[in-house]
């Protein structure tokens, strides 16, 4: 089988345009299933609009789009279903519902997918919110009672309330104190291992990067320039990735890594 028969996603050819302005011209990336993959790349890269385009929220002018099999940019309606129900996301301001609670939150992908007895799906859902490192007591709280490391778990919680075989992940520790970042670094990695995860994972983080990912995707010049082992992208002479890399956080992250 070829590697593209293996991906769990596969995005070959993507052309994305708004307007004049041109962000994706003859985009290919492939995930390979279990891995966490750290897509990186300047402000205005591209990386959000290729999460979108791969959970089908934004429709690109050209290209094919697989997930788990499937044509991602059909229009099929069962297609649509399937990719949804196996696929969770964390956006990055957690996009939790302000009016309900975390418990409610956390329900409200199996009320949509799922015909379960709300008494059972009241015990997934706390399952989920203490996989997610949330204590009990969290579950009955609103997201503004919440921290911003909480509400992000709270999201989490939410993005696994299916038990998916994909977890998008759009920059999960920015916000977080270096402290927190670390701790969220673990629970992603824990989970991931938990569950057998697919991890698609945006990050401005170099510490993620070099602790938690299986391969780095580089988005510059309005394609994937690299997508391999941290270590091998960081030796890629293109001036982006020299600075990324190089730059002295660059240096800080890769030397943490030396040292653990
Ligand atoms: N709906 C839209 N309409 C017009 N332009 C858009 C739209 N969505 C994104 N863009 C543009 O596409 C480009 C890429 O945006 P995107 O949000 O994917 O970047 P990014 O790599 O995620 O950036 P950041 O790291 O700052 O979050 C930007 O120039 C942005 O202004």
């Amino acid at each position: 089988m070829s590697a593209a028969a293996d991906a769990i996603i596969s995005v070959e050819g993507l052309v994305n345009r708004f307007g004049a302005d041109s962000v994706h011209e003859n985009l290919a990336l492939e995930v390979r299933p279990g891995e966490i993959i750290g897509v990186v790349g300047g402000s205005g890269s591209g990386k959000s609009v290729l999460m979108r385009s791969i959970l089908a929220l934004q429709r690109p002018q050209a290209g094919r789009i697989r997930v788990l099999g499937r044509d991602a940019l059909s229009f099929d309606p069962d297609s649509r279903r399937f990719i949804e129900r196996n696929t969770g996301v964390l956006f990055q301001n957690a996009a939790l519902f302000s009016s309900l609670t975390v418990l409610e939150n956390v329900m409200v992908p199996m009320k949509e997918h799922s015909a379960l007895p709300e008494r059972v799906m009241r015990d997934l859902a706390m399952m989920k919110i203490r996989l997610a490192g949330l204590e009990p007591e969290a579950a009955l709280k609103l997201p503004a009672e919440l921290s911003g490391g909480m509400r992000k778990r709270a999201g989490i919680a939410r993005a696994l309330a299916l038990d998916p075989a994909l977890l998008f992940l759009d920059e999960p520790t920015a916000g977080l104190d270096p402290i927190g970042a670390a701790a969220f670094d673990r629970l992603i990695l824990s989970i991931q291992k938990a569950l057998g995860l697919t991890v698609f994972l945006i990050t401005h983080d170099l510490d993620t990067l070099y602790t938690i990912c299986d391969r780095v995707a580089v988005l510059a010049d309005r394609t994937v320039l690299v997508n391999a082992p941290v270590d091998e992208v960081a030796g890629v002479a293109h001036p982006w990735i020299q600075e990324y890399f190089k730059g002295p956080r660059g240096r800080a992250a890769h030397d943490a890594q030396e040292s653990r």
